[in-house]
This record gives C-alpha cells, sequence and structure tokens, in this order.
C-alpha cells in the first residue's frame, strides 16, 4: 500500500438476498485516520456494508481491500486479525463477568499461544489504558451485567480498542443514549480517531452534525453523495431522500417529540 492508497477501499460492491439487490454497486474509499460517517434512510445498506467488510455477509461481486488486502472470502475471526473491528447495533457483552474481564479477554482474541501463556496475573498496562480511555476505570470490577446501556456500549468499544484494530466499524453507538452520553461518546470516537481509522453507522443527525468531518450518504444500496456536512445537508438529493421519506411515511405516524425530529432531520 503506498502512502496515497485509501486504508478501505470498496469497488463495485453488489449484496444479492433472494433476489433484492441491498447493496448495487457501491465504490468507497478511506483514508488512514479519517472518522468517515455513513448515514441514509432505514434499509440504505449501511449495516450490509459492515457486514460485507466484516466477513458476515458474502457479497454477490466487487472487492473490499484493507492495507492493501482483499477480504472478500475471508472469515469474521480472519478479517478481526487483519486489523478490522466492528460493534454491532446491540452491544455484545459477558454480562457474569467484570468489566475488566470483558476487556481482557477481548485483548486474548488476537494473541498467540504463546502470548497467552505468559500473560502475567493481574491487570495489564494494556487493560488499564483501555479502561482508562473508555471512561470505565471506576467500573472495572463490576460485573457487565450491572451497566446501563451507554456503559455496555463504551465498554463494547473498550472491547474493540483492546483487540487493537487499525479499523472500527460502530453501528450507531448512540442509540438509545441520553445526551451526555452521546457528548461523552462523541469526544471518544473522536479522539480514538486520532490514531485509528474509524467508520461510524448513525442515525442521530445532531450527533453527526457535531462530530463528523466526512459523510458518505447510502440510498437504496448506493453512494447518493459524499462530502463534509455542510455540503451533504445542501445536497437536493439528500433533502429529496430524507424529505420525500418524511412525506410518505412520517405523515402516518404520531407525531415525534420535538428533540426526536431535530435528532433525525438532515437540514
Ligand atoms: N439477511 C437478509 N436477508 C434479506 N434481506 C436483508 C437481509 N439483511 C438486510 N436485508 C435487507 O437489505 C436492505 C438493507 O438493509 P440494511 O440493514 O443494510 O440497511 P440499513 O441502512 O442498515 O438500515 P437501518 O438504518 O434500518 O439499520 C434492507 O431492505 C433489508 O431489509
Amino acid at each position: 500500500m503506498t502512502a496515497a492508497e485509501p486504508l478501505l477501499k470498496i469497488s463495485g460492491l453488489s449484496v444479492v438476498f433472494d433476489g433484492f439487490r441491498a447493496i448495487d454497486g457501491i465504490d468507497l474509499s478511506v483514508a488512514e485516520g479519517e472518522l468517515r460517517f455513513l448515514i441514509g434512510p432505514n434499509g440504505a445498506g449501511k449495516t450490509t456494508l459492515i457486514d460485507v467488510v466484516t466477513g458476515l455477509t458474502k457479497p454477490a461481486s466487487g472487492s473490499v481491500s484493507f492495507a492493501g488486502r482483499e477480504l472478500v472470502g475471508k472469515r469474521e475471526h480472519q478479517v478481526v486479525r487483519l486489523g478490522v473491528g466492528r460493534t454491532f447495533q446491540t452491544a455484545v457483552v459477558f454480562e457474569e463477568l467484570t468489566v475488566e474481564e470483558n476487556v481482557d479477554l477481548a485483548a486474548s482474541f488476537r494473541m498467540s499461544l504463546p502470548a497467552l501463556f505468559r500473560r502475567r496475573q493481574g491487570r495489564s498496562d494494556a487493560v488499564a489504558a483501555v479502561l482508562e480511555r473508555a471512561g470505565l476505570m471506576a467500573l472495572a470490577e463490576q460485573p457487565a451485567g450491572i451497566l446501563s446501556h451507554g456503559q455496555r456500549q463504551w465498554l463494547e468499544i473498550a472491547m474493540l480498542l483492546a483487540q487493537e484494530p487499525r479499523l472500527l466499524l460502530l453501528d450507531e453507538p448512540v442509540a438509545g443514549m441520553s445526551r451526555e452520553e452521546r457528548e461523552r461518546t462523541g469526544e471518544l470516537l473522536v479522539e480514538i480517531a486520532r490514531d485509528r481509522t474509524v467508520v461510524v453507522v448513525e442515525h442521530d443527525m445532531e450527533f453527526v452534525r457535531t462530530y463528523a468531518s466526512a459523510v458518505t450518504v447510502l440510498h437504496e444500496g448506493r453512494v447518493l453523495t459524499e462530502g463534509d456536512m455542510a455540503s451533504v445537508q445542501a445536497d437536493p438529493q439528500v433533502q429529496e431522500v430524507y424529505l420525500g421519506r418524511s412525506r410518505d411515511t412520517r405523515a402516518a405516524e404520531p407525531a415525534a417529540p420535538a428533540e426526536e425530529k431535530e435528532k433525525e432531520g438532515v437540514a
């Protein structure tokens, strides 16, 4: 990979489910060190795109190049070992284990067997650093089962960091969070992007407006547009996709609280 090449390069990607093209010829590049947001209406293909990059879903055609290596055809654990980690819409943590044990377990996924045997007892510096970074140090000894929704999301991000991925893919990390939790998460993402590449799927437009410098808009399995948030917001096609959605579906829905409307509206 040369300096000019993107860390992640998706080319001509298509995914077909029972004849339905959920991804329809996507080209998408993410440079090393970027914090990129993927937005788009429900069903646009955002999660499916992450599923393909991480080896969960096989594409019908196209390629996913990561640091010059082809990911299509690789299994999920192979993709993790190459340095790509993800979170899911619902955090997956082991509730009976402590916060620290969850992070420690995640850290061991990328270790060789000899390294695992050599491990010292007690908290490693790497695990301590990750707990600190995710703001979970005070909860290190608590079982993960007692964590609040926001804290679980942070634990999942901490577990991801423990695997030392070069690329993190986060699926709706602030869904269901309070305003304060969203702010802390935004700051955490910006901080993580200082030394890693981060791609975030997000519906919360207030959050995207605050933290995104680069945005890619997906619609019906294609890239509609990309750029900085101001240019994306001003794009008539993007407005049509979001406003069209509000005309078609919101009219039939009960009125949402003002804050929810503000969060989801692109304009
Ligand atoms: N396993 C599957 N089998 C069949 N169809 C699927 C499958 N997974 C996703 N789809 C369909 O593919 C399309 C894209 O779904 P996807 O979940 O990627 O969209 P999304 O942009 O992440 O949506 P949301 O914002 O609602 O999570 C949708 O129409 C969805 O119903």
